[in-house]
């Protein structure tokens, strides 16, 4: 089916202004005023924005091996109702895609099961164990996007250095989850203001500063495209634009909730649903988020949608597993408690889930473009909604945003020219 567009705002430069979008075969045909209808059938976009489908490179899908948390079909559905049209699915599932056999099944479950776009992330190193390294290059024919251990850090320099190496010669990236096991001291928080407050171990900074510091280095000497995943801390960001500054292909990506909530916003030691890697920083490390995503040291914003089971984040802050959920909430989230806050334009923040992750990545979506797949997504900026868990197409409900109010829920998601999610059907 082909579908007209009607009377939606769009982005021209800086400013919004009124179009009509022919999508014809799955494609972007035509964008212009007052377009003639032939034969497609008609979206009425009154009063929405229209802008390109989201690209979230960093979620959880948890299949194989965890589908009681997630599966590819409910997680990608989360991820359509959430204005998303490409995302990114890390390796830590069971098995894990660290072969080229393993990813094949991985792509073809996505072909069946998937509602939109997924990128599926390979293994650096065999079941993310940090000794032997993957086979690069069959895991990148086999359909890999990049490489990464997401869930726990690459320990030695000289496997991270290897890795580069091997990245670098098949022009991939390597996404780091940065985290020296010797420096987490079994913590469940960040160390500083709430862990002194509750007694909780907390986890210094430079677990992942270091590792940042380190690989800079190692993909300055690897010429390799050096990704950090859920930057956290002012450190980080620090080492991160003093790299860029020197000219090391490095790029980083930050998470709603590091850039709406400190540690002081944990209400209590047992609400694990503050609990996630890497934790809640201070006060001032927000602030060097926010100033780095601001001065283009972080390049873009991915929500590291993390769901568990209810009775996993009921055994307490220190027993729990890592990990919130993002889909569903990132972009009215940070709409409205950031963009209308003042901290960003509209068009910065739609940049940083379109355009800038593409760009990162060389992507082949991201902007409305006549000739580009017909991924368009279609926000109600409006609209003013609580957020309540129950009401997620994910399987995880676990969130700190309960009961937040929020403005800017998406109305309606294309893939492929393909309606995929629309408000008031949740089941498409
Ligand atoms: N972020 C998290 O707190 N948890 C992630 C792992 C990860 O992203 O490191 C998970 O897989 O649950
Ligand atoms: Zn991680
Ligand atoms: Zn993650």
């Amino acid at each position: 089916m082909n579908w007209l567009i009607k009377n939606g705002k769009v982005f021209e430069n800086e400013e919004m202004v009124h179009k009509d979008i022919r999508i014809k075969d799955g494609w972007i045909a035509e964008i212009g005023d007052q377009l003639e209808n032939q034969g497609e059938k008609e979206f009425d976009a009154t009063g929405l924005l229209v802008t390109p489908g989201f690209v979230d490179l960093h979620i959880h899908l948890r299949e194989p091996g965890g589908e009681y948390k997630e599966t590819i079909e409910s997680g990608t559905a989360a991820a359509a109702k959430g204005g998303f049209t490409t995302v990114a699915s890390m390796p830590n599932t069971n098995p894990v895609p660290d072969n080229a056999g393993q990813m094949e099944w991985l792509t073809n479950r996505i072909k069946e099961t998937a509602h939109v776009k997924v990128l599926p992330y390979a293994a650096i190193t065999e079941g993310l164990q940090g000794e032997n390294l993957v086979n690069f290059k069959a895991l990148k024919e086999a359909g890999a996007f990049a490489f990464t251990d997401d869930g726990v850090g690459v320990q030695t320099a000289a496997k991270m250095y290897e890795a580069m190496q091997k990245a670098s010669e098949l022009d991939m990236a390597i996404v780091a989850h940065c985290e020296d096991n010797s420096l987490i001291y079994g913590g469940a928080v960040h160390e500083g203001e709430f862990s002194k407050k509750s007694g909780l171990q907390g986890i210094p900074s430079i677990c992942e500063s270091v590792h940042i510091a380190r690989d800079v280095l190692l993909a300055e000497a690897a010429d390799c495209h050096y990704h950090v995943c859920h930057i956290s801390t002012k450190e980080s960001v620090r080492t991160v634009r003093d790299a860029k500054r020197a000219g090391i292909k490095v790029t980083a990506e930050v998470s709603p909730h590091h850039l709406l909530l400190s540690d002081e916003d944990i209400p209590n030691a047992d609400d694990t649903n503050y609990k996630m890697n890497p934790p809640l920083r201070s006060k001032d490390d927000r602030q060097a988020l926010i100033e780095g995503l601001l001065d283009g040291t972080i390049d873009f914003i991915a929500t590291d949608h993390a769901p568990h089971a209810k009775d996993e984040k009921a055994r307490g802050m220190i027993e729990s597993p890592f990990g919130i959920v993002g889909l569903e909430t990132a972009f009215p989230l940070l709409y409205t408690h950031f963009a209308e806050k003042g901290y960003c334009t509209l068009k910065q923040l739609v940049d940083w889930f379109t355009a800038a992750p593409s760009k990162t990545f060389n992507l082949d979506c991201g902007t409305l473009d006549i000739g580009k797949p017909a991924d368009i997504t279609l926000i109600d900026l409006k609209k003013e909604q609580t957020i309540n868990p129950n009401q997620f197409l994910s399987k995880g409900k676990n969130t700190p945003f309960a009961g937040w109010a929020c403005k800017g829920w998406p109305a309606a998601t294309f893939v492929n020219g393909k309606l995929k999610w629309s408000e008031g059907r949740d089941d498409e």
